[in-house]
C-alpha cells in the first residue's frame, strides 16, 4: 500500500472526561477530574471534550461542569470543548467559559427520544439559537450525529439520513460535524463509503471521527476513515465511555492505542505515548477498571529494552 493515501498527521480529541466519565456510576470527585484533564493537558493533545451540559438528573456525574471548567481555566494551550444538547445547555457552557461547543444530536428519532427527549427535527430547530448565541459571544460552535452508521433501536442508519443532517448543519453555518458510531455498529467498507459521498457532496466541511470500539471494528474503522483523508478523531485514554442512553454501548476506542496505532504507521498525532498511557494507568488506578485498552494490556511493540546483563548490573 502507498503511503500517499495515508495523511502525514492527525488531531486528536480526548473525550475521555465527558464521554468516558459519563457512564461511572460512582461518584468521581471534582477534584479527581481535574487532575486527570491536567494530566491529559500534558500529553501534548490538542482538543480536550471536558465535560457536558446537559440536565444534571439525565447524567448525574457531569453535574459539576462548572467547577471543574473553572478549575482548568489557566490551561489556555489546550482547546477545550464541551458537549450541549439545548440553549440552556448553551448559556451554562458560555457562563464558564467554554469556547468550543459540540451540538448534541441524534440520526434517528428512537436513539433522539431517548437521549434528549425529542425528535431530531426538534433538537435541530433548538440548534439555531445556539448558533446565534455563539457567535455573539465568539464561541466555534461543531455539529455530531450520534448513531450515525447504525441504531441500537433501528438498525443501519442510511446515508442518505446523514446527507440531510450534515446539509442542515451546513445550512446553519456549522462547518464540522462529528459523526459518531455510538454502539459500534460501523463497519470499515462503510464508513469509507460514507466518507467517500459525505465529503464529495460537502467538500468544505470537516468530518471528525468519534468511535466506540464495542465490537472491534473502532481501529479498522479508524484506517478506513484516513483513506477518505479524514484528520479528526475523538478518543478516550484507558477506552472508558459509552451513551448511557444507547443499550450496549461501551467504550471508545483508547486514545494510547489510537496513538500507538497511527505513530507505527508514522502517522504524527502530537501525542506521546509514554505520557498518555500513565494517564491510562492513573484512570485506571483511580476508577479500579479500564474500558478496554491494548496499551494497557500489552504495552507498545516498539522493541523493549533488553534487561541488563550480570556484569552491567554491578557497574551500575
Ligand atoms: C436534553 C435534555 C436536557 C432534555 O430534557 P427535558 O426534561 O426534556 O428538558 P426540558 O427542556 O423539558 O426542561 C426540563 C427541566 O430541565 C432543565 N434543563 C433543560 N436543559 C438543561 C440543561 N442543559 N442543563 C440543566 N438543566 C436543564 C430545564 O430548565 C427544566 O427545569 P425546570 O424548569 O423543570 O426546573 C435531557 O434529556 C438531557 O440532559 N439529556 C442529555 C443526555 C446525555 O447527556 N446523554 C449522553 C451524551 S450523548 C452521547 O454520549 C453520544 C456522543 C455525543 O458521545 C456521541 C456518540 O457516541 O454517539
Amino acid at each position: 500500500m502507498s503511503d500517499a493515501i495515508f495523511p502525514a498527521r492527525v488531531i486528536i480529541c480526548e473525550v475521555a472526561p465527558r464521554d468516558g466519565f459519563q457512564s461511572e456510576d460512582q461518584w468521581i470527585p471534582t477534584e479527581q477530574k481535574i487532575k486527570i484533564i491536567r494530566a491529559l493537558a500534558n500529553t501534548g493533545v490538542q482538543s480536550i471534550e471536558v465535560t457536558s451540559f446537559v440536565h444534571p438528573k439525565a447524567i448525574p456525574q457531569l453535574k459539576d461542569a462548572e467547577e471543574v471548567v473553572k478549575g482548568i481555566e489557566d490551561l489556555t494551550h489546550i482547546k477545550f470543548r464541551a458537549l450541549v444538547p439545548n440553549v440552556k445547555g448553551a448559556q451554562r457552557a458560555i457562563a464558564a467559559g467554554i469556547k468550543k461547543l459540540k451540538l448534541m444530536l441524534s440520526a434517528t428519532d428512537s436513539h433522539s427520544l431517548s437521549n434528549a427527549n425529542c425528535l431530531v427535527e426538534e433538537a435541530q430547530r433548538g440548534f439555531e439559537p445556539i448558533v446565534d448565541l455563539a457567535q455573539k459571544h465568539n464561541v466555534e460552535v461543531g455539529g455530531s450525529i450520534s448513531v450515525a452508521f447504525g441504531c441500537p433501536y433501528e438498525g443501519k442508519v442510511p446515508l442518505e439520513k446523514i446527507v440531510t443532517i450534515v446539509d442542515r448543519y451546513k445550512k446553519m453555518g456549522i462547518t464540522e460535524v462529528s459523526l459518531a458510531d455510538t454502539t459500534g455498529m460501523a463497519n470499515p467498507k462503510q464508513v469509507y463509503q460514507y466518507l467517500g459521498v459525505l465529503k464529495k457532496e460537502f467538500p468544505h466541511m470537516t468530518f471528525s471521527m468519534h468511535f466506540h470500539n464495542t465490537r472491534g471494528m473502532a481501529l479498522a474503522n479508524v484506517v478506513a476513515a484516513l483513506q477518505q483523508g479524514v484528520i479528526h478523531f475523538d478518543s478516550s485514554v484507558a477506552g472508558l465511555g459509552g451513551c448511557p442512553y444507547a443499550p450496549g454501548a461501551t467504550g471508545n476506542i483508547a486514545t494510547e492505542d489510537l496513538v500507538h496505532s497511527l505513530e507505527e504507521m508514522g502517522i504524527e498525532t502530537g501525542i506521546h505515548l509514554d505520557r498518555i498511557i500513565d494517564v491510562a494507568k492513573d484512570v485506571r488506578n483511580m476508577l479500579g477498571h479500564d474500558g478496554g485498552s491494548y496499551m494497557l494490556q500489552a504495552g507498545p511493540c516498539s522493541k523493549l529494552s533488553p534487561k541488563p546483563t550480570a556484569q552491567e548490573k554491578l557497574e551500575k
